[in-house]
């Protein structure tokens, strides 16, 4: 069965580093991969857009394509939107079947102080998305939790249903939504920095201009 692969973010708004390390992770690891918008970020502020104004922009992203899809799981949740929640839930309707945690780096790295962060080798793998500058060292404490679990190949990832951290080389893009934020605050344009549907309709970027 194909591994299911889960691509959790605050999405304040989508772009294309996002889009296209999801649609490279697919690739490399033959998966099934879900764009999964959290409700309230537990480690930041909480993000510009609404729930609806940012599931609306993901929703005008994926137009076009069937590799990708969209997991509103979290938006149904009160509270934080704690990972180890929701991949609980997803083992329990999964099974055995493999799920796969993507992150990236620079979000990797901190996953020391994540809610209950050593369950989430019990209920997925995890796929550690390179992205431009950012170190692949880890602070000792996740190293050691990490090492003897680390695969080179996705095959490796089908073998069970969870416990190995893959790390996946995928094309660097220096994209964050922050500096979309920026650039739109500031009366810009990132036409180029987003999928093209996400400009048919002006009023969806209206939340992050001035
Ligand atoms: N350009 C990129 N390359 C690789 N991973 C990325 C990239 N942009 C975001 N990610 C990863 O996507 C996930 C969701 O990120 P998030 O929604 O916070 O986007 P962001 O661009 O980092 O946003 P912000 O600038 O608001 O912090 C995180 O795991 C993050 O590391
Ligand atoms: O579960 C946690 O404690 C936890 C702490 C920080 C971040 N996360 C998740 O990590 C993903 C990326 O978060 P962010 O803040 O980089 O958008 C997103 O799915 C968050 O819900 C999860």
């Amino acid at each position: 069965m194909k591994p299911l692969a889960l691509f959790g973010g605050t999405f304040d708004p989508v772009h294309l580093g996002h889009l296209s390390v999801a649609w490279e992770a697919a690739e490399l690891l033959d998966a099934e991969v879900r764009l999964l918008p959290a409700s309230i970020p537990p480690h930041r502020q909480p993000p510009i857009a609404s729930t609806a104004q940012r599931v609306a922009i993901l929703r005008a992203a994926l137009q076009g394509q069937s590799r990708l899809s969209l997991d509103t799981r979290e938006l149904e949740r009160e509270g934080p939107s704690f990972t180890v929640d929701t991949l609980t839930g997803l083992r329990a309707e999964q099974g055995a079947r493999p799920l796969v945690l993507l992150i990236g780096a620079d979000a990797f790295a901190h996953l020391a102080s994540w809610d209950r962060w050593r369950v989430l080798f019990e209920v997925a793998h995890i796929g550690v998305l390179s992205r431009p500058g950012v170190s692949s060292t880890l602070p000792p404490e996740l190293e050691d939790a990490v090492s003897g679990r680390r695969v080179a190949t996705a095959d490796a990832l089908r073998d069970c249903p969870a416990g190995k951290v893959i790390e996946l080389a995928v094309t660097p893009l220096e994209i964050s939504a922050t500096r979309i934020r920026e650039l739109l605050a500031a009366g810009r344009d990132p036409r180029y920095l987003m999928p093209a549907g996400v400009f048919d309709d002006p009023a969806l970027l209206a939340p992050y201009r001035r």
